[in-house]
Parts: C-alpha cells; structure tokens; sequence
C-alpha cells in the first residue's frame, strides 16, 4: 500500500436505498445511506437487530442491487465492475463460519479454491501454500484433512479469515463475524483481524452490534438506526461526540463497565 492510497477513497457509497416487501408492506431497510472507506481505514457499522446492517453489508457483496444510489469501488461503478473482478478484492466474513463452507469440503481444498478459481495455483506447491495460509492465521496443518465440523467454531472461522485474506484484498467486510463466538476466541479472532490487516494492509467495513468492540477495533464508526445512519463517532473520542438515540441506547446494552472504560461511566452506563 503506497502513500497516495490512503488519501484516497476506496469504497464510496452515496445515496444507497434499498426497500423490500415484507408482509404485504414496503420496508425500507437502508435510507439514504453515504459515506466512503478510505484504502487502509477501519470503519465499523454499528446498530440494533433489524437497523439495516446486513443489507448493507449483502449489497457491499452484491448479493443485492440498490433501488437508488451508487457504490464506487476505487472510482468505478461496484455493480458494474466484473463480479471476478469485484471479488478479486472485496472479500466478505459472515457470523457462521459452518455455513461459508460446504460440509464435505476439507480446509485444505476450501483455503486452496480461490487461487484455484483465478488460476493463481501454476508452479506453486499447493500443500505448501495451504499450509502457509493455515500458518498466518496460527493454525498448524494438521487441520487440512479435516472436514468444518471437525473444528471448533473458533478454529473454522480462522479459516475462513485465512480464505478471505490469501489473495489480498483490498476491502473486507465482515458481518457480526465474531458474534458467535464466546468472548474469549472472539478476542484472539479481532487480534488476528487486527494482524492481518497489519500484514496486508486492506480496508475493513466491521460490522456489528458491539459498540465497545467496534471501538476497540475502527478507526470510524457509523451508527445506524432504522435503516439510516444516525451520527458518525471517531473512535477514541466517542464520549464527546456520542448524541444520537440509537448510540445512547447501543451504550446502555453494552457487556460491562471496563468495555468502554471512561466512555461508559460519563455516560453512566451500568
Ligand atoms: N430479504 C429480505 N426480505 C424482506 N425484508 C428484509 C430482508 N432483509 C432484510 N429485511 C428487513 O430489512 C430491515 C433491516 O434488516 P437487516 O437484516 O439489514 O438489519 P440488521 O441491522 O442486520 O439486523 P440483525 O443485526 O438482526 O441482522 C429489517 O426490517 C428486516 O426485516
């Protein structure tokens, strides 16, 4: 990543509205929404069950198309950029590390498929190169013969981050991609997002509904509320700038006190 990349904007999403039918009635899960990922940056995406997160997040990975807006990914249309392209580099981590991976494909041909699929595989040691990427992410290679339910859930979604990362892209979005995991594996699984992104320098929309790990981890914050975003907070100075409804009420839901440290206790979060 040279100099000039982190000056610039490499997700840019303006204007993004997106409705469904639900019930009999149009819901409108995303309003409005605008903001950039600059190259490098770490921006969380905070926001209570059903605020529109994960529509986002789908949309970002073009599982859906916007009804209104745009999404330029380094300055070109997202939605009309090659899909071989566009997953070249923008790589997505779900909640479910068992469902990102069929349950009859072992570690070893799961972390290998991409380089497979971009035909990146021709005079390399295809053992080797799994066993390297099992290595970035402290896994040893006795896990490559094994099938995802033969891991614990911790372990499959090291995987998985191993997957997402090998071919270095540019942009990760992961959606609650540590929620299911108890809190201690969810600390060593952000401290090894942290050191990949250290390593390979790519951008990262974090998504989730912990405010104090978003802070933790992002460098930007955006809460969402209702489908819209709410406020902006820079991370490391959320006490001052916090206001809007939806962060107070994200602060009154948080784990304990120590999560937020002094942030917590101006607010008089118990
Ligand atoms: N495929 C869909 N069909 C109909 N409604 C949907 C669909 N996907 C999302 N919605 C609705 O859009 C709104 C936003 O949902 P979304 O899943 O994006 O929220 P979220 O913040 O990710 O919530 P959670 O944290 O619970 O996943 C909700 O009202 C939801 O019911």
């Amino acid at each position: 990543m040279d100099a000039t990349d982190t000056e610039q904007n490499l997700l840019e999403i303006r204007h993004l509205n997106k409705a469904f039918w639900k019930r009999g009635r149009s819901v409108q899960a995303l309003k409005n929404i605008t903001l950039n990922i600059r190259a490098g940056e770490c921006v969380g995406m905070v926001g209570q069950s059903g605020s529109g997160k994960s529509t986002l997040a789908r949309l970002l990975c073009r599982i859906y198309e916007p009804d209104e807006g745009k999404v330029l990914f380094q300055g070109q249309d997202a939605f009309a950029v090659k899909s071989r392209d566009y997953y070249r580099q923008v790589q997505m981590v779900f909640q479910d590390p068992l469902a990102s991976c069929p349950p009859r494909m072992r570690v070893e041909r799961f972390l290998l498929e991409p380089f497979r699929n971009f035909r990146l595989l021709a005079g390399r040691n295809p053992r080797e190169l799994a066993r390297e990427l099992l290595a970035r992410v402290h896994l040893g290679e006795e896990l490559l013969p094994r099938y995802p339910g033969q891991l614990s859930g911790g372990q499959m979604q090291r995987v998985v981050f191993a997957r997402a990362t090998g071919l270095s892209p540019r942009l990760l979005i992961c959606d609650e991609a540590t929620s299911a995991l108890d809190t201690t594996i969810q600390a060593q699984v952000v401290a090894l997002l942290q050191e990949l992104r250290r390593q390979i320098g790519f951008a990262c929309l974090f998504i989730t509904h912990d405010l104090a790990l978003a802070e933790s981890l992002c460098d930007t914050i955006y809460v969402m509320a209702d489908g819209a975003i709410a406020e902006r907070l820079s991370s490391g100075n959320m006490a001052a700038e916090a206001k809007a409804p939806a962060t107070l009420s994200l602060l009154a839901a948080c784990r304990s006190f120590s999560d937020l440290g002094a942030f917590t206790s101006s607010r008089g979060c118990t």
